[in-house]
């Protein structure tokens, strides 16, 4: 079991807004963390990848806690694309994705060896970046920022791999791009993926399982076509919806907002 939350509790200071959330995730699954705005999807995010640390429970990583982990050695395993980056000023493309091997590297090793030089370069191929690595991060459009910071995900070469919204700021191609190469990723090298996806449809089409997030709550998790049904639309978004099934997967329509 690559990642499993027990009991997982924690927020800002001493107010809890993730409660009391079981999920355990099997090697090669693809989970999406789906609900209204404020709901503490990215909260969860924060709570597994170490930002924060729990109040209640615990994050286990191969079976070991998260927090008592140090640090480079949870890197070598999981990476977070964030919803919001800290922008590096002064580093190009390449240097920023550079940064992904850092964890793997031993500590006397300055620069990068000739095998984390490759897998650079994959990582930015595979995020098609290779007309803009020698471009400053600053420089970049929104949409190409995001692309060189999943870059610098796939470079740290983790078992687990958190994205917190990572197709804002793509255009409808790039997020399909985007999406079938962590299809890609999850389904030929095993990945396990957590994404937070506000777009129902691409949420079903991709993700094994779906957790639908309520004021910090697990309200329902399942297999997509289980979980988002009208009714759970209703309760989880005040949302009344139909739902269409299609060849790539169901369509979740709203209608009307039933608040
Ligand atoms: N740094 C912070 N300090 C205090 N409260 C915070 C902080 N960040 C988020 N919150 C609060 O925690 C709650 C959950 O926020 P979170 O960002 O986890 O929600 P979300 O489900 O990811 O929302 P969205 O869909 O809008 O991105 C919100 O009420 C938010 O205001």
């Amino acid at each position: 079991m690559p990642l499993e939350l027990q009991n997982l509790t924690g927020g800002y200071a001493l107010t809890p807004i993730v409660q009391d959330v079981n999920l355990t995730l099997q090697t090669g699954e693809w989970l999406s963390l789906v609900g209204a705005n404020g709901s503490g999807k990215s909260t969860l995010l924060k709570l597994v990848s170490r930002i924060l640390s729990p109040q209640h429970g615990t994050v286990l990583l191969d079976g070991k806690a998260i927090h008592s982990q140090p640090p480079n050695l949870v890197a070598q395993k999981l990476a977070l694309l964030p919803q919001q980056q800290t922008l590096p000023v002064g580093l190009t493309v390449r240097q920023l994705v550079s940064l992904g091997r850092t964890p793997h590297q031993i500590w006397w090793q300055w620069e990068l060896n000739a095998g984390d030089r490759l897998k650079v370069e994959a990582a930015i191929k595979k995020t098609q970046l290779e007309k803009l690595s020698d471009r400053l991060v600053e420089q970049l459009s929104g949409g190409e920022r995001q692309r060189a910071f999943l870059a610098l995900a796939l470079a740290q070469e983790p078992k687990v791999l958190l994205l917190d919204e990572p197709t804002t700021f793509l255009d409808i191609s790039y997020q399909l791009q985007l999406l079938e190469l962590l299809k890609e990723l999850n389904q030929q090298k095993d990945l396990t993926i957590v994404t937070v996806l506000h777009e129902l449809n691409l949420a079903a089409r991709y993700s094994s399982r779906i957790a639908l997030l309520k004021q910090g709550h697990i309200w329902e998790v399942g297999i997509p076509e289980e979980v988002l049904t009208p009714n759970a639309i209703a309760q989880v978004f005040g949302v009344e919806s139909v739902i269409i099934h299609t060849p790539v997967g169901l369509q979740v329509c709203a209608i009307s907002s039933v608040l």
